[in-house]
């Protein structure tokens, strides 16, 4: 077969163009990319061989290989993995099927060019960092059990040629025409054996396989035989030193390594915020390396997602992404899961069931939350940025883990009315309330700053009690699950009846039934007068300013809840809530004055009712049923009152 060219799908060329003109500055990176595809490729080949006995491929002797041509300046990074058919060629290296390349691509779009190096550091680009390095690629493989392989090529530019090769070795080699050296841009000399030697006890010093490179040695004249010259022999020579991480104990491993580790299982390319090492013995004897990432990745609100654990049987890479190992909601955590009593043949729908699967996962699920926990108690900064990236989704366990709750709850922070900046954990929130108040006030809505406009925080803030101002999409569905924190139930502002009224209140309760007594007959006709749009009309208790607001009872939904419902096309009927009105309002007061007695006719009063309904649901940023309307009578209503 000849030749043939191909182009690369669209957002390959234009992650290859910014590789191209490499605004990313650390450069050296493309060999571990290199170095950690090569040997993810051997993982899988022998995970294969020791599965499919008559696979047709030498398991014997899996390596990755380094040959620097300092004459021809080409750097070949080889390996005898598992190799690429044509097809996954095509696919794997044509196209950047990685998700979250949509949304790299618009941020790139608006960030200057200094910044980019950031995002792309933070995208991890793979493969293609060869082009920052390299003005042209070969590279050559063969899938296992196959008997022809194949070439691809590309200088970076729109395309890449492909073609058939009958004597490939088993695996993948690829060759690098080296950039010339420019150390000014951090184009290092990547054909010096010197360099290559150092980059590897740098950045892939714990790769599992031995990455050998073949070194000239000076060997002396030997003494005993006369008039021998010395010699240059070659010999191979394995550069790093291939002990597994996990294995080892805390105090062994440089901070250095662990992120260089970190990078290696999670293709990222920052460093990890936190780093959580696990060995258990006993019944189920595991290691474990687990990392909590500084950045989020971006796929992280992505449901085809695959889950960060790597999951080894005595050292045995088995799979990458064990999603048994680790529940949704902590997702962004990576590493290593080293089980020593697991069948190398265990299969996904096994590890389903599997008892002792169960137990790992839920001794790691405790010290991931305990590791945040002290993240918040000993290191706020670093807590903060966890809570900035990972929060939103650490919550949904408060949902999702009922096991845990209590301890996720501990380890959250919420915006409240107790600063405009500092979220609070709830520990510090019940610090601050007063002896007497036996629940933990919030109010759910679309943002902190809408919620702070509703009126249903206005007796709240006129007392001085803090109320959690809760924003993101998942609270609106864990504060309703019943959760409590330390016997304390959450409460929100805009639900059921509160009663704030303390000791010092100028109210007597008997001032307090006259005033009911005097208001009812208003409060029923106007209950009927609204009775597509309400349940009931009643005083209120937690307003000092506006004159009405919209509460639900105990159980019902949010506004916000059911727009999320709607949203998600799921139908949900239209829920009526309690229209509750400020007996200390002019407005109200002037209304119950004009009201007079309950046989009256009432008609000129029902625009002033119907609009009171509509400010207390315009106040709480709600949509109106009908604007149009609304928008009628307010100008009528305005008319009146200039004529
Ligand atoms: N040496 C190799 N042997 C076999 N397959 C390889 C090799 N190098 C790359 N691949 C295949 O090509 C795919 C793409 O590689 P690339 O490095 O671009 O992305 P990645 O490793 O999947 O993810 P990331 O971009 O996060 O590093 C790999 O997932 C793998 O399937």
């Amino acid at each position: 077969m000849t030749s043939q060219v191909y182009e690369f799908q669209a957002q390959a060329r234009q992650l290859l163009d910014l590789m191209v003109h490499s605004i990313y500055s650390n450069k050296d990176s493309f060999l571990r990319e290199l170095i950690s595809n090569a040997s993810d490729a051997v993982d899988k080949l022998r995970l294969e061989g020791l599965r499919d006995k008559d696979l047709d491929a030498d398991i014997s002797d899996l390596a990755i290989r380094l040959t620097p041509d300092a004459e021809a300046r080409t750097l070949t990074v080889s390996d005898n993995g598992i190799g690429m058919t044509r097809d996954e060629v095509i696919d794997l290296i044509g196209t950047v099927a990685k998700s979250g390349t949509d949304e790299l691509r618009r941020k790139l779009a608006e960030t200057d060019a200094k910044d980019a190096g950031e995002l792309i550091g933070q995208f991890g680009i793979g493969f293609y960092s060869v082009f920052m390095v390299a003005d042209s690629v070969e590279l050559v493989t063969r899938k296992a059990g196959e008997s022809v392989g194949t070439r691809w090529s590309s200088t970076g530019d729109g395309t890449y040629t492909l073609d058939e090769v009958a004597d490939a070795p088993q695996g993948t080699a690829i060759t690098l025409s080296l950039k010339p050296v420019d150390d000014e841009n951090a184009v290092h000399d990547y054909a010096d054996q010197n360099v290559l030697r150092r980059l590897v006890k740098k950045y892939s010093d714990f790769i599992s396989w031995p990455i050998r490179m073949t070194v000239t040695k000076q060997v002396p004249a030997d003494p005993d035989i006369e008039g021998a010259e010395p010699t240059v022999e070659e010999v191979d020579e394995t550069l790093n030193s291939q002990k597994a991480l996990w294995a080892k104990s805390p105090g062994e491993v440089s901070d250095e390594e662990y992120a260089e580790f970190y990078r290696h299982v999670s293709h990222a390319w920052d460093d990890p915020l936190e780093t959580i090492s696990l060995h258990a013995e006993g019944t189920f004897e595991y290691q474990a390396l687990l990392f909590i990432p500084t950045q989020a990745p971006f796929d992280l609100f992505m449901r085809e997602r695959a889950s960060g654990i790597h999951l080894y049987v005595k050292r045995v890479f088995i799979m990458d992404d064990a999603t048994e190992l680790m529940p949704e909601y902590l997702r962004f955590v990576q590493g290593v899961v080293d089980a020593a009593d697991l069948s190398l043949n265990v299969s996904r729908e096994i590890l389903q069931q599997d008892r002792q699967i169960r137990a790992i996962r839920r001794r790691l699920v405790k010290k991931v939350i305990s590791s945040v926990q002290e993240l918040q108690d000993r290191r706020p900064e670093d807590y903060q940025t966890f809570w900035g990236n990972f929060g939103r989704v650490f919550k949904e366990g408060l949902i999702n883990d009922q096991d845990n709750a209590k301890a996720i709850l501990k380890a959250s922070v919420f915006a409240s009315t107790n600063s405009e900046t500092e979220p609070t954990t709830l520990v510090d929130y019940l610090s601050r309330c007063k002896p007497e108040q036996d629940v933990i006030y919030y109010m759910t809505g679309e943002s902190r700053t809408q919620i702070e406009r509703s009126p249903h925080l206005e007796a709240f803030r006129a007392k001085g009690i803090e109320v959690l101002l809760l924003s993101d999409p998942v609270d609106e569905v864990w504060v309703s699950s019943g959760i409590d924190f330390e016997g304390k139930q959450l409460v929100s502002v805009a639900k059921g009846v509160v009663d704030l009224d303390d000791a010092d209140a100028a109210d007597t309760d008997e001032d307090k039934s006259k005033r009911d007594e005097q208001f009812a007959p208003l409060l029923s006709w106007m209950g009927q007068t609204l009775a597509d749009d309400v349940s009931e009309v009643r005083l209120s208790s937690r307003l000092t300013e506006s004159a009405a607001c919209l509460v639900g009872d105990d159980f019902s939904m949010t506004p916000q809840l059911e727009k999320l419902y709607r949203a998600s096309g799921q139908p949900v009927p239209k829920s009526k809530r309690i229209l509750e009105l400020n007996p200390d309002n002019a407005l109200v007061t002037a209304l119950q004055g004009r009201f007079g007695g309950a046989d009256d006719d009432h008609a000129a009063l029902e625009p002033t009712a119907k609009l009171v309904y509509a400010t207390a649901v315009l106040a709480e940023g709600g949509d109106l049923d009908d604007p149009a309307e609304v928008a009628k009578l307010l100008a009528e209503t305005l008319t009146r009152t200039l004529g």
